[in-house]
């Protein structure tokens, strides 16, 4: 089967010799394979023979699309295939137009049986099954927005629970049944967490925050001292009357602890004591839950073992946040639960997660050839593209797929907002390298009603904004860049919840479609082991040093001197990058040299800690 539709593209004598080459190459890594060229072949027959060759023959549905390469341009046969194509959800006011990607009838047929497959793979999931089999855990995010299809009564119980004591707890605070600890009424959430920890609440709270929220909020995302002390700063005398919400599911982040303790530090200082308005969302019995618990923090929600960082808006991470600020949650919980129902349809056409998956799969040849450059057309949807960043390269980016094969699978997702990205980088989008395709964002509404006014005859400034989605697809399109189009009538709960729903399955059925773990990031944790690495490598440094300083007189040492005292030359680089920055930062001398010259340096620190010599 794989050689018949690879022998229609190259002939049978080169054939051989050309998978044999690529073979080879394919050996090293897929994602070396997509830079390197062989003579008289693409990137992409390159890329693509060789994952016929790892994954037996299953590409190829991509191989035969680029048989009839081309889009179609005709101007009533794009209206046709417009009507036939557009998707239309009418409770929710969705619509979603992918008659500019140029996928084939063949292509479509090919695909089906591995979409029943996924559609399936998505039933055992809602189910229960062990969808996650790395961490042997459950997925269920779906359960949030329909606590009925739990798989037992303890899960359903757990969910409407949790729900309600969010909403109970954000009404108490809104309403100054919880006030701070001098009286007043809560005005400020401070929100500590990252990853899937802040970027939903970040979306949802950009998208959906009334222009007078009862309390705003601010993050604290990064483990970034400058830009902890700007929050802080910028809060002010707020500090008394803020909500320091602290989210991680592991509870152990070390970010959002540092986050939390800078918090902690900041509220000592200004003499308010930090549990009376500290929140923890995290997982039961964590560090966090019991540090909350232990210190009697205002109130603890939990986080669910079996819904995933990236699919935890809907869960108390995402709800508190947005309740808090006056969005109506349950309405983003209808709108979830409406997208899903639609998505359970094993009618691929009308079912809209499916046809997005199918477009990323046709796009990006099922293997990540093209990049996804999400555009929403509305500022209030700026933060989008970033949330969907992580929910789809956390998701598919992927060394091996559930059979163990070395797939490197993922799409890579940018974007901001347009018109606004037109002005900076769509240029490159519809004339320089062809590496991607769009997804734009319409919102139907542009102001309230009674709002709107003609700057012009007959054109208003709303108008400007749709002629240029417009004008952008329609000028894409013509240089052969397909494109996506999700249209809502309005940015409201239940229309950002159903985005969130949208997605969230788009990525579980495009997981099903190339064989991946859409649900674990083993890839994650070997950053976080080498920075742990570091910074225990730093605590050698500073005690070598210290001994070094503590000498009379003080023996600055040399960068050799330093690693071959710390018994690791090997790291020499890293010993060297540790002392630059310790010295930035005021906490090493340097006597001789500089930085700017690593053989010349000598170090010292400026203070040495004598008990420290004998601890
Ligand atoms: O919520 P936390 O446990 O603090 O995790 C925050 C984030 O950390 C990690 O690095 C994971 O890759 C993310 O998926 C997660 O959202």
């Amino acid at each position: 089967m794989a050689s018949s539709s690879l022998s229609s593209i190259y002939s049978p004598s080169s054939s051989s010799s050309f998978k044999t080459e690529v073979k080879s190459i394919h050996k090293i890594t897929s994602s070396q394979l997509g830079l390197i060229s062989l003579p008289g072949k693409s990137r992409f027959h390159v890329r693509a023979v060789a994952r016929e060759l790892s994954t037996g023959g299953n590409n190829d549905v991509v191989l035969k699309k680029k048989e009839n390469i081309g889009l179609e341009k005709d101007p009533k046969s794009l209206w046709k295939r417009y009507v036939d194509w557009l998707y239309q959800h009418k409770e929710l006011g969705l619509y979603l137009d992918i008659s500019r990607v140029g996928f084939s009838d063949e292509f479509l047929e090919e695909m089906e049986p591995r979409l029943q497959k996924a559609f399936k793979d998505m039933v055992e999931l809602e189910k229960g099954a062990i969808a996650n089999p790395d961490e042997g855990r459950m997925v269920g995010h779906y359960w949030l927005r329909s606590p009925h299809l739990a798989p037992n009564s303890f899960l359903r119980l757990q969910i409407e629970n949790t729900l309600e004591s969010v909403c109970q707890f954000a009404n108490d605070v809104v309403s100054g049944k919880i006030k701070t600890p001098s009286g007043s009424l809560f005005t400020q959430i401070l929100s500590v967490g990252i990853g899937g920890s802040a970027l939903g609440p970040q979306f949802v709270a950009e998208a959906l925050a009334p222009d007078n929220p009862p309390l705003k909020i601010r993050f604290i995302d990064n483990t970034d001292p400058a830009g902890i002390d700007h929050q802080i700063a910028q809060l002010g005398p707020e500090l008394a009357s803020t909500l320091v919400i602290v989210i991680s599911k592991s509870g152990g982040t070390p970010e959002t602890r540092n986050g939390l303790l800078e918090v902690q530090k900041a509220f000592r200082e200004a003499g308010l004591e930090f549990a009376k308005q500290g929140v923890a969302i995290t997982q039961e019995n964590s560090l966090l839950d019991n540090t909350a618990r232990i210190e009697g923090w205002l109130a603890r929600f939990p986080m669910f073992d079996w819904v995933g960082g990236r699919t935890s808006e809907l869960s108390a991470v995402g709800l508190l946040p947005a309740a808090l600020q006056g969005i109506n949650i349950r309405e983003m919980l209808t709108g979830a639960a409406l997208m899903d129902e639609a998505n359970r349809i094993t009618v691929v056409r009308d079912n809209p997660a499916a046809l997005l998956a199918l477009c990323w799969y046709w796009a990006t040849d099922g293997v990540g050839s093209k990049d996804m450059v999400v555009l929403p057309y509305k500022d209030s949807l700026l933060l989008f593209s970033r949330y969907l960043q992580q929910l789809v390269m956390e998701s598919l980016g992927k060394e091996f797929d559930l059979d163990g094969n070395r797939v490197n699978q993922g799409i890579s997702v940018y974007g901001n907002k347009g018109s606004t990205d037109q002005h900076a980088y769509i240029q490159q989008l519809r004339e320089g390298v062809h590496n991607f395709f769009a997804t734009f964002i319409e919102v139907l509404r542009d102001r309230p009603p009674g709002h709107d006014w003609e700057l012009e005859p007959g054109v208003t400034c709303g108008d400007y904004l749709f002629g240029m989605l417009q004008g952008t697809r329609s000028a894409l399109y013509a240089n052969d860049r397909e494109s996506i189009t999700v249209t809502v009538q309005e940015v409201t709960p239940r229309s950002v919840g159903a985005l969130v729903a949208l997605y969230e399955r788009a990525v579980g059925i495009y997981a099903s479609l190339v064989n991946i773990n859409a649900y674990h990031q083993p890839g994650v944790e070997a950053g976080k082991k080498a920075a742990g690495e570091v910074l225990a490598l730093q605590k050698r440094v500073l005690a070598v040093l210290n001994e070094a300083s503590c000498k009379e007189p003080v023996e600055p040492l040399t960068l050799d001197e330093i690693a071959e005292r710390c018994h690791c030359e090997e790291d020499i680089e890293m010993i060297y990058k540790i002392i630059a920055h310790m010295a930035a930062n005021d906490r090493a001398l340097i006597a001789e040299g500089s930085c700017g010259s690593p053989r010349s340096v000598k170090v010292y620190l400026g203070e040495c800690n004598v008990d420290e010599l004998y601890a």
